[in-house]
C-alpha cells in the first residue's frame, strides 16, 4: 500500500508539472518569437526608410550602438496609441503631442510624435534619440526607442505614472502631496540626474531646457528629467558654446544664455537654481503671478534675503517642517545658482556637495543687477526657440501661443 501511495503522488505530481511546465515552454516561445520578429521588422523598417542619408546614417548608427535599443514599426505605434488617439493624449510639448501607449507584452510607453512642421525637427529628434540612447541614470527618462518613417519621427520613452513636478508644486491643491523630505529627495535627485549629464556621462551634454515640467515623477515620486531633445554635446574639453538660436524657456534661462546665446553648464546651474526656488516656494518664476514690487520670483527671492525674511519664501505647507538652518541652507543654494555671472555660480558636483553635506560652508551669493529689473513680459513656461543675435537682447516678445 506504500508503493501504491508514493505512485499516486508521483502521478499526481506529474499532472499538475506537465501543463505548467508547456505553459512555462509556450511563453519562452512566445517572448522569442516576439523579438525576433521586432527584430525583423526593425531590419525591414530600415531597408523602407527614406532615402535621406542623414535618415540612413542616423538609423545605421543605432543599430550599430545600441542594442537594447528598438526600432518600432510605425504600426506598432498606432496599434500602442490606439492611432494617437484624444484619449491616449497626455500633453503636447514644444516639438509636438505625447501620447500614452501600451506594447503588446503590456508594457506601458509614453510617444513623442514629432509635429512635422517643427522647423529644426529632424535635427532635434536625431539629437534626442543619439544622446538618450546612450545614457542610464536613475534620475533620468529612459528613451526606449524610436520609429523614423517618412515624414514621421517618433519617440519611445518608459511611460512615468506621476505626471511632472509642475503638476504638483504649483497647485494648492496636490501641494500637500509632496512634504519636504520629498521635496528634498527631489531636488537631490534633479542635482544628481544633471550631474550625471555635466559631468559623469561619456559625454558631456547641457540640458538647455530644464523646468519644472520637464521633471517626470514615477510611481514613488522619483524625479527624471526628460526633454534631451535640446541638449547638446560637448568633447570633454569643450565647455562652453554660443549659438544664434536660442532654445529654451522663458523664466528658466540664464541671462547670457538668453540676451547673447552663450550656453553652458552654468546656464543649466541656473536653471537648476530657478527650479530649487520654485520648489521652495511653489511658486512659478515667471508667469502672470507678482510678487511684491517684482514681476518674477528671483527679484521677490532677493529682496526677501536682504531684507533676512527668506523664510517667507517657503511654501506654507513646508515650513513647519524644515528647521531654519536647512531653510536658510537652501535658499542660499539657490540664491549662488542664480548669480549674474556665469562664473560665480557654482558646478553641479558643487551643488550636490552642498546640498548634501551640512559641512560644506557656503559663500553669501552676489546681488545681482537684475534683482532690479521689473521685467514686463516674460509670461510663458513653454519651451521656445527665438533667434538671437549675438548684440541684441531678445527677451522682449512673447513667445507664440500654442
Ligand atoms: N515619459 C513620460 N511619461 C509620462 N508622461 C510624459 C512622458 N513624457 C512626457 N509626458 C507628458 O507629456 C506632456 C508633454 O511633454 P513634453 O516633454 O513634450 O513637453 P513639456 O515638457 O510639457 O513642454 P516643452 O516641450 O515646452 O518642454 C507633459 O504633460 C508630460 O508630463
Amino acid at each position: 500500500s506504500l508503493g501504491r501511495s508514493s505512485r499516486k503522488r508521483a502521478l499526481l505530481i506529474i499532472a499538475v508539472v506537465a501543463p505548467l511546465s508547456s505553459i512555462l515552454l509556450c511563453f519562452i516561445c512566445s517572448v522569442v518569437w516576439m523579438r525576433r520578429r521586432r527584430k525583423g521588422k526593425a531590419n525591414l523598417n530600415n531597408q523602407a526608410a527614406t532615402n535621406r542619408p542623414e535618415e540612413d546614417a542616423l538609423v545605421w548608427r543605432l543599430e550599430e550602438k545600441s542594442s537594447e535599443f528598438t526600432l518600432f514599426d510605425f504600426s506598432e505605434i498606432l496599434h500602442a496609441t490606439h492611432n494617437f488617439s484624444k484619449e491616449n493624449l497626455l500633453g503636447r510639448g514644444g516639438f509636438g503631442p505625447v501620447y500614452k501607449g501600451q506594447l503588446p507584452d503590456e508594457m506601458e510607453i509614453a510617444v513623442k510624435r514629432l509635429a512635422s512642421h517643427s522647423g529644426q525637427g529632424f535635427t532635434e529628434f536625431k539629437n534626442e534619440v543619439e544622446l538618450i540612447a546612450k545614457l542610464q541614470h536613475n534620475n533620468l527618462v529612459k528613451l526606449l526607442g524610436c520609429c523614423i518613417q517618412g515624414e514621421e519621427k517618433v519617440l519611445v520613452y518608459e511611460y512615468l505614472p506621476n505626471k511632472s513636478l509642475d503638476f504638483f508644486i504649483f497647485d494648492a491643491n496636490r501641494t500637500t502631496l509632496v512634504d519636504w523630505k520629498k521635496r528634498r529627495e527631489i531636488i537631490e535627485g534633479i542635482a544628481q540626474g544633471l550631474l550625471y549629464l555635466h559631468k559623469h556621462s561619456r559625454l558631456r551634454i547641457i540640458h538647455r531646457d530644464l523646468k519644472a515640467s520637464n521633471i517626470l515623477l514615477d510611481q514613488d515620486m522619483n524625479p527624471k528629467i526628460s526633454d534631451f531633445g535640446l541638449a547638446k554635446i560637448f568633447s570633454s574639453n569643450d565647455i562652453e558654446g554660443s549659438t544664434k538660436r536660442v532654445v529654451g524657456t522663458y523664466g528658466y534661462m540664464a541671462p547670457e544664455y538668453a540676451s547673447e546665446g552663450i550656453y553652458s553648464i552654468k546656464s543649466d546651474v541656473f536653471s537648476f537654481g530657478v527650479l530649487l526656488l520654485e520648489i521652495l516656494s511653489g511658486k512659478r518664476n515667471s508667469g502672470f503671478h507678482q510678487y511684491g514690487d517684482f514681476l518674477n520670483l528671483l527679484g521677490y527671492s532677493w529682496q526677501l534675503w536682504e531684507g533676512g525674511g527668506w523664510l517667507e519664501l517657503l511654501e506654507v505647507s513646508i515650513v513647519k517642517e524644515i528647521h531654519t538652518t536647512e531653510a536658510r541652507r537652501y535658499v542660499n543654494i539657490a540664491l549662488m545658482c542664480v548669480q549674474e555671472s556665469a562664473d560665480d555660480r557654482p558646478t553641479m558636483s558643487e551643488v550636490v556637495a552642498m546640498l548634501t553635506s551640512e559641512s560644506v560652508i557656503l559663500p553669501e551669493p552676489n546681488h545681482p543687477a537684475y534683482f532690479n529689473l521689473r521685467v514686463s513680459k516674460v509670461h510663458e513656461s513653454t519651451s521656445v526657440v527665438v533667434p538671437c543675435s549675438n548684440n541684441d537682447v531678445t527677451i522682449t516678445e512673447e513667445p507664440d501661443g500654442r
